[in-house]
């Protein structure tokens, strides 16, 4: 049998306890620690890892009230709140018990310890205190992740008015706990605009977690985002816990909601109904404390007219929605988009003075940026790598030329005059002559139309 790598720390001031305990739990742990005085045990802490300490109540010759190992109790909790503690009390001594409990432990035990009870005890808690580890591990690892990218992520770049005002729903949302759905096409900046949200809301200290709905498969989903306890199936050697209990304390960020199964759907509204999460294979609820953010690009509202996504489940998910421009939408933050990547990249790959000609920004202004802002940016790199001079010529960029403004949807002419003069006669030929109609549809004033009209010889 292989012994579990990990330390066992036993204080009693009985040697015949403390030998027992070496006795069976020697077998199945790395490491078993004992002490016949508490007194040694904060130099012990502070140079020694324990998994689980099992803590004697009483230390005194004759005395039971049990305050000594109360006191030890607390000692040993603020050396260190995430340490597991197993309490000795004498049998029926409940109300000891229970105060250990409140103070912090995890666990009692009774005197005389029957073995089979006590093997049990310590390896349950010993599992429990490897998963809180590995729980904080992953916490701490993915905090220092998202420092970095959100050093990288700092700036969402725009002065258009559509990002004004998303900038200005970030500030509003952020402080608060609603769950927010930030709707937009691909590479609009969804996960920039989740990270904004986190990063200005009171969880900004703990974990922003990300999860690609779209990327996970239906066998995979219950594991990865509730966890699993050991032996849940083939593959499962170890407890492990899942997106929504490491994302506990910070936010949740899943992405591409739009893209679950119907059965998926199922269980993501329960847990958010219920607000806690069973492992797979396990029966124990835990409860979550997260701040949800989902994003989709796709037409979340169709789809539930077409009954493939829940209307409960968006409206649990909804309770705020943002919705993130396309870059065509928005041409004015194009040049302003591409000189913050010219630099990136530029000091990436080591070029010098580098700018971008009036031709090609004209050139990138007037593409439809079918993948948006992640397109754009590639598009800039892929030049700046390109380059040969200090500018960024036309020449540098293959945009693929798809998409509403290909040349097979382009209109025969492109002079604004004529284009004018059949915009004019369509509106009216649509309106059958009603000229007030074909004036709100063309966005002017009669009388402009009027002029218009006597300008380019219409007659109705
Ligand atoms: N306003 C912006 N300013 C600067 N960079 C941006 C902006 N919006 C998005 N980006 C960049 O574009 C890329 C795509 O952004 P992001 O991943 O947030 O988009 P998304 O909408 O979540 O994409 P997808 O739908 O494909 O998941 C990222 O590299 C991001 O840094």
């Amino acid at each position: 049998m292989t012994k579990k790598q990990g330390t066992i720390l036993v204080i009693d001031d009985d040697e015949g306890v403390l030998h027992t305990a070496r006795m069976i739990l020697k077998k199945h742990f790395s490491e078993v620690s004992t002490f016949t005085s508490p007194h040694n045990l904060p130099v012990f802490l502070k140079n020694n890892q324990a998994d689980v300490i099992i803590l004697d109540m009483n230390f005194s010759r004759g005395v039971t009230s049990g305050h000594e190992g109360l006191e030890w109790l607390r000692k040993i909790k603020k050396i260190d709140p995430n340490l597991h503690v197993l309490v000795n009390t004498a049998y029926g001594d409940i109300d000891i018990a229970v105060e250990a409990m409140k103070a912090g432990a995890v666990d009692f035990l009774t005197k005389p310890w029957e073995k089979e009870k006590l093997l049990s005890t310590v390896l349950s808690i010993f599992e429990l205190s490897k998963s809180k580890k590995e729980l904080n591990q992953l916490r701490n690892k993915t905090k220092l992740l998202n420092q970095d990218l959100h050093r990288q992520f700092n700036d969402i770049i725009g002065q258009s008015k559509a990002m004004q005002d998303i900038f200005n729903a970030i500030e509003k949302i952020a402080e608060t706990e609603a769950n927010v759905l930030i709707l937009g096409e691909n590479g609009t900046g969804k996960e920039l605009v989740a990270r904004a949200i986190h990063q200005r809301s009171n969880r900004k200290k703990d974990s922003f977690i990300k999860v690609d709905l779209g990327a996970i498969t239906e066998s995979l989903f219950s594991s990865e985002l509730f966890g699993h306890s050991k032996g849940a199936f083939t593959d499962a050697r170890e407890s492990r816990a899942g997106r929504f209990e490491i994302a506990s304390g910070g936010s949740l960020f899943l992405d591409e909601i739009g893209n679950i199964s119907a059965n998926m759907q199922a269980k993501l509204l329960t847990v958010l109904q219920q607000r806690e999460i069973v492992r797979v294979g396990s029966n124990k609820p835990i409860p979550i404390d997260i701040r949800l953010i989902c994003a989709t690009n796709r037409d979340i509202y169709k789809m539930v007219a077409q009954n493939t996504f829940r209307q409960d489940l968006l409206y649990r998910v909804n309770t705020v929605e943002i919705n993130l421009p396309s870059l065509r939408e928005r041409k004015e933050d194009i040049p302003l988009i591409a000189n913050h990547y010219l630099e990136i990249y530029r000091v990436k790959y080591q070029k010098g003075p580098l700018q971008i000609s009036q031709n090609t920004l004209d050139k990138l202004i007037n593409y439809h940026w079918p993948g948006n802002i992640r397109e754009l940016q590639h598009a800039i790199e892929r030049a700046v790598i390109m380059s040969n001079g200090h500018k960024l010529l036309p020449s540098d960029f293959l945009l693929k030329n798809t998409g509403p403004q290909s040349s097979k949807n382009l209109p025969e002419t492109l002079n604004i005059e004529l284009l004018e003069k059949n915009a004019i006669e369509t509106a009216i030929a649509l309106a059958e002559g009603n000229l007030t109609k074909a004036s709100e549809e063309l966005g002017i004033g009669r009388t402009t139309l009027y002029r218009k009209m006597r300008r380019y010889g219409i007659s109705v």
